[in-house]
């Protein structure tokens, strides 16, 4: 118990270093760290009775990755028991011949069947390890490829919430893992196996050969078993001491070489700093190793003893057996081969069933992950929505994050009974402060989070969003949010992912560029439409935030959907720019009869929308055209307060306005 939670705080001292950088051990809350204490808890029979349905999780897993290769290796494993068995045998036959009267010839020549025997069989046990070997190799990658494809297949379709949960987070790191380990499995399920097998075959021929020899057998090889259990509980133990440090030092190491600190690495000097902290953690590091390493021998030590003990007592008993006349010179000898080869194997069962335990515990987040996604997925199906929509209408909706958007105890609603409406076909401006809840609105308008239970409801004409076909509602909706994702890809797939599930064409995505003005940033690039848009790779170019917005906004235009939100698309652009989108957005609502949902802090531009809500602390504070909004008898002040403030800032910040800018603040004024 002691040495359990000696182990489980992390066994080494924490240097003065991590306490300094860290506030103490820099310790992931994943992963391994969470099995730890469990698996350090394992004793010899709990690991033997948890044995069958650990090696059941590998066979399931091989069994939907490839059945054939999976018979494949069980027929071989089994086989090879068998023809080590025979062989076992037929040795005990060839020493019987040898050690028997008559002159060598006679005996040689009567010992030759058996001889065949032990030769057929030893060619056969390597044919079977070669196929056992060739189907392993084939089912391991099989198996991870099942398992990943398996968690990636169902976490892309739970919801966003579940995404955003930090605990299913937690588990989905763990589960990463997990697909590893499958694989890993394999080899060690075949490897355990095998061990079994031959343990099995070694047994049954000592009992064949004398009724003693069985318990001889577990006599000699209990202490060595037991001594493979501790050395490798120690080099786990060692593993993670060592690990922690090693995290720890990493991390230091990324922080001298990383882009992001370079500047403040070189103008602060921190690099002296760092690689001084680096050094005392790695001395720490290495007198914990030190220690460790000591530990583990003096155990090696006292169990190399017993099982040395063990050994003298078993050969002891032979050697009465065979003094007493109750045993044969042959037979002892097959007892020496058959002991030599089940201490052995069992040795070898201890080590692939610790591995096999190890690896099982990732497989089991990995399972736990899979079952969390399936509760926590996006349902398939569902009430189809109207053919020609004519509003999207909110009806006191309150939205609640997973923890509270607030980081209080008790979760706040982000949203509160907000009700609103979208009618289709028009634009819709949302306006309010930061954090007043416009980014979720969307988010809840797009179908990537539903109103709180029993928290109001959002109509897509007569029919619920919660229990619409979401995919229908996916599908309706086309989004460039302020986060919309730089895909590691081409300029062709950047633009052209819009449309997943067609082919990208190239008119299309040239179109929709120059609808964004990314056609500007298309004819710089070196490679056209084939350029990476990734830094880091051969050929990877880097485009600006600007100009990453214009393939963000060609995206969604790329999409064509009914519904575009735009949720703050020019933030990172230049006026210039910023005035075309919003024109053509604009454009985009008269001539295709798009609805735009837009969100803008910058109030000139929400002056053309045909409905404006504002927003704030998650309530509507008013909603209305520009005019009824700015008219002090129809409007609550809120928007026009913010208006004219943005507006008086503009005057006061251009005292002299040069020629091209006049038009400009003449139409904003309008
Ligand atoms: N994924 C999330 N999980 C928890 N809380 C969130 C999450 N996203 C936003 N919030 C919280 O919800 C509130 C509203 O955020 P939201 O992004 O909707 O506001 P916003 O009006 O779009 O703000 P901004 O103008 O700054 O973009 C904020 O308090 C924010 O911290």
């Amino acid at each position: 118990m002691s040495q359990e939670s000696t182990i489980g705080s992390g066994a080494a001292e924490v240097s003065d270093s991590e306490h300094l950088l860290f506030g103490g051990e820099l310790a992931y809350d994943l992963g391994w760290g969470q099995h730890e204490g469990a698996w350090l808890r394992l004793g010899l029979w709990t690991m033997a009775r948890q044995l069958p349905r650990l090696v059941g999780t590998g066979l399931r897993l091989a069994h939907l990755a490839d059945p054939r290769a999976l018979r494949i290796v069980l027929t071989s494993e089994a086989c090879r028991g068998i023809a080590q068995a025979v062989g076992l045998v037929a040795v005990n036959s060839v020493l019987g011949h040898v050690l028997a009267a008559g002159s060598t010839n006679e005996r040689l020549t009567q010992a030759v069947p058996a001889l065949t025997v032990v030769a057929l069989t030893a060619f056969l046990g390597s044919l079977l390890r070669s196929a056992s070997t060739a189907a392993t190799g084939a089912l391991e990658p099989k198996v991870q490829r099942v398992a990943t494809e398996q968690y990636l297949g169902l976490v892309h379709r739970t919801e966003l919430s579940a995404i955003e949960d930090d605990e299913f987070h937690r588990l989905l790191d763990a589960a990463r893992y997990g697909a590893d380990s499958a694989r890993r499995m394999i080899r060690y399920c075949t490897n355990t196996l095998n061990a079994a097998v031959s343990l099995i075959a070694a047994a049954g021929v000592l009992t064949i050969l004398h009724p003693v020899l069985l318990p001889l057998l577990v006599l000699m090889t209990l202490p060595s078993a037991w001594s493979s259990l501790v050395i490798s509980r120690q080099r786990y133990i060692s593993f993670h001491a060592f690990v922690q440090h090693a995290r720890a030092g990493h991390l230091l190491g990324q922080l001298l070489t990383q882009k992001e600190a370079a500047a403040e690495v070189r103008v602060h000097g921190v690099g002296p700093f760092l690689l001084g902290h680096f050094r005392t953690m790695a001395e720490t590091s290495e007198r914990e190793q030190t220690r460790l390493a000591r530990r583990a021998a003096r155990i090696g030590l006292v169990a190399d003893g017993a099982g040395g003990l063990a050994t003298l007592l078993t050969y002891g008993a032979l050697g009465a057996l065979l003094w007493g006349g109750a045993m044969e010179l042959a037979v002892a000898g097959t007892a020496v081969l058959a002991i030599r080869t089940g201490a052995a194997s069992l040795d070898r069962l201890v080590l692939q069933v610790t591995e096999l335990h190890q690896e099982s515990l990732f497989v089991a987040d990995f399972e736990r992950l899979c079952r969390e996604a399936e509760n926590r997925a996006i349902p398939v199906g569902g009430e189809p929505l109207p053919e020609r929509l004519r509003e999207i209408r909110f009806e006191k909706v309150t939205f609640t994050y997973p923890g509270g958007g607030s980081g209080s105890a008790v979760p706040e609603p982000t949203l509160h009974e907000v009700s609103l409406s979208f009618p289709t076909g028009k634009i819709i401006a949302l306006v309010g402060e930061n954090g007043s809840g416009k980014s979720t609105l969307v988010k809840l308008l797009a179908g990537l989070y539903l109103p709180d239970e029993g928290g109001g409801t959002i109509w897509w004409d007569g029919t619920d969003v919660r229990t619409a076909d979401r995919d229908q509602v996916f599908g309706r909706v086309a989004l460039m949010s302020q986060d919309f994702y730089q895909w590691p890809f081409t300029f062709r797939v950047n633009v052209g992912i819009g449309q997943p599930g067609t082919a990208i064409g190239d008119r299309a995505v040239e179109e929709a560029a120059a609808f964004s003005g990314a056609d500007r940033v298309l004819d710089d690039l070196p490679r056209g439409l084939d350029t990476l848009l990734a830094r880091g790779y051969r050929g990877g170019h880097q485009i600006s935030g600007g100009q990453w917005q214009r393939v963000g906004i060609a995206r969604a235009k790329y999409r064509q959907a009914e519904i575009l939100i735009v949720d703050e698309p020019t933030s990172a652009l230049d006026a210039v720019a910023e005035q075309r989108v919003f024109d053509q957005i604009r454009s985009l609502a008269a001539t295709t009869g798009q609805t735009i949902v837009l969100i803008t802090h910058r109030l000139h531009s929400v002056r053309h929308a045909d409905l404006i809500h504002v927003l704030k602390d998650g309530r509507v504070a008013e909603s209305g055209t520009f005019e009824e909004l700015m008219d002090t008898a129809t409007g609550t002040g809120d928007f026009r307060d913010a208006y004219l403030l943005q507006a008086s800032a503009f005057d006061a910040e251009i005292p002299a306005q040069p020629a091209d800018h006049d038009a400009l603040r003449a139409e904003d004024h309008a």
